[in-house]
């Protein structure tokens, strides 16, 4: 090795010592050095943050002890230590330049952020002030991705994160932490769990679930349903492990998948609900659900009496409907005349049908029954159940939050109030004032239930209201 190269890299290495541990005196916080900030230096100033990673910066930082993490991961949020070891989080302030906040929900103090790139998702750290240790938790739902700057505001039983700079479906986001979700999830994984939903503004209809046995109709009606009313109702496709028929698609009728994967992805609570029917696997993902109401349709699921079951035990409010033949000769007929399946699984679906029938009329799962008898009229009465015998408008969407990319946020009982800080120009709508008093749904899903105000000014606000209620 050239030997002068060696002597400048120790110099320097020194050099970096020296300058580190004289930053650490002087700056009121270190950061943790995670190896995308690589080759940087820390020093803690309104406009800049630039990152130490020697080993002087790991001695003087007092970072406190991560428990279950692997730091050379990276993945984690800077994380401005002092701060949360003065107490001063309160999560209400937004951070210029980096996609990270705090917010303190008990003994708990949630770290939320991750590379201001948009590429990578953000992650959770928690430091708890009890044990003084810091702690990375399971995460479940759909992370969202990083992006220019992260506010929280600690609700709760979840903090609320705003998002700059992102687009309007990708702007408002809870973190999970002490929900019924979060703590069933915690009481199985025996670890931390925090879990992520998307929020949602206004709310979605009520999903309708259809069961009954095999070859009653369910699909033949649903199908009659979808094609008068296509643009107010979504199909929920499930997952099932069984061979596809020779018309079905996979995506469109099903998602056809492998018995292990399916059972790895239950695991880890991807599934609304799911249940062995007729020998096979058959579920519907979170997913299914979330994408029908995000294309703002009301979403129907054909599922067995089990998975309704299921489905009626869940946070999920829904319309419960069971369908049954006018005889079992005629579902037998039905089912034969199908030509879908084996003299074998004929047998097996009409032996499960009788049971199937006896739980839907007794058990009282279900809302309605639907005979199933002559087909028009009973797509007619399906629709009157559902309130579709008179002409509907189609409502006005709730409309989209402008969230400013510069904004200071507070929170007044169950308002955020949401303050563009100004770029100079004269904007006339300076405050969002967004409700969060009627959520409903949440993780693994979305949070639906919120509402906007957008308004000039609280002087004004009477006079300048924009949004819903
Ligand atoms: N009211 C009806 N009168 C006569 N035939 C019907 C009626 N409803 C449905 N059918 C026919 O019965 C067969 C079974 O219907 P369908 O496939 O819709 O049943 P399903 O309940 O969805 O069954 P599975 O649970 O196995 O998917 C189809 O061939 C369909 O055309
Ligand atoms: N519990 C669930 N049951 C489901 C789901 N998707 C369909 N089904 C039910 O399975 C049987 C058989 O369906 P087939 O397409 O093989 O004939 C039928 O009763 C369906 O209602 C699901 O996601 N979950």
């Amino acid at each position: 090795m050239n030997p002068s190269l060696t002597f400048s890299s120790t110099f320097i290495f020194r050099l970096l010592f020296l300058f580190s541990w004289l930053c650490s005196l002087f700056s009121s916080s270190v950061f943790f050095p995670f190896p995308h900030y690589n080759n940087s230096l820390a020093l803690n100033t309104p406009s800049t943050r630039l990152f130490i990673t020697s080993p002087a910066a790991l001695y003087f930082s007092r970072f406190p002890r991560i428990v279950g993490s692997d730091l050379s991961m990276g993945k984690a949020p800077a994380l401005l230590v002092d701060d949360l070891q003065d107490g001063a989080q309160n999560g209400l302030e937004l951070k210029n330049g980096s996609c990270e906040a705090t917010a303190t929900i008990g003994d708990k103090t949630y770290v939320i952020g991750g590379a201001d790139d948009g590429t990578l998702s953000i992650e959770v750290q928690i430091f708890d002030r009890n044990l003084r240790e810091w702690v990375r938790p399971t995460v479940r739902g759909t992370k969202p991705v990083s992006c220019k700057g992260l506010s929280a505001v600690p609700l709760e039983d979840k903090i609320l994160i705003l998002k700059k700079g992102s687009k309007p479906d990708d702007q408002i986001w809870f973190l999970e932490v002490d929900t019924q979700y979060v703590r069933q999830q915690q009481e199985s994984l025996g670890t931390e769990v925090v879990a992520w939903s998307k929020g949602v503004v206004g709310n979605a209809e009520k999903p309708v679930v259809i069961s009954g046995p095999s070859g009653v109709g369910k699909g033949t009606l649903i199908a009659m349903l979808m094609k008068d009313f296509p643009s107010m109702f979504g199909f929920s496709v499930s997952h099932t492990t069984r061979a596809p028929r020779a018309m079905e698609k996979d995506g469109v009728h099903y998602h056809f998948t492998e018995k292990s994967i399916m059972e790895k992805e239950i695991k880890e609570g991807k599934f609304l609900e799911f249940a062995s029917v007729h020998g096979n696997l058959y579920g519907t993902s979170v997913d299914a659900v979330e994408l029908v109401a995000d294309a703002g349709k009301r979403c129907i699921l054909d599922i067995d009496v089990q998975g309704a079951r299921s489905v009626r035990a869940s946070s999920l409010e829904a319309i419960f409907i069971f369908v049954c033949p006018p005889s079992m000769e005629v579902l037998e007929k039905r089912l034969r005349d199908r030509r879908t399946e084996t003299e074998e699984q004929i047998l097996k679906r009409l032996r499960n049908a009788a049971a199937e029938i006896d739980q839907g009329k007794s058990s009282h799962i279900f809302d309605f029954i639907l005979y199933n008898d002559k087909l028009v009229e009973s797509c007619d009465r399906l629709k009157k159940l559902l309130g579709l015998d008179f002409v509907t408008t189609p409502k006005s969407g709730p409309g989209e939050i402008d969230l400013p990319i510069d904004h200071s946020v507070s929170k007044i009982d169950n308002k955020i109030i949401i303050n563009r800080i100004s770029s100079g120009e004269k904007e006339s709508k300076n405050l969002i004032i967004l409700d969060v008093s009627s959520l409903k749904g949440g993780a693994p899903g979305r949070t639906r239930g919120l509402n906007f105000q957008a308004i000039g000014s609280f002087s004004n606000g009477l006079t300048e209201r924009e949004g819903l209620s």
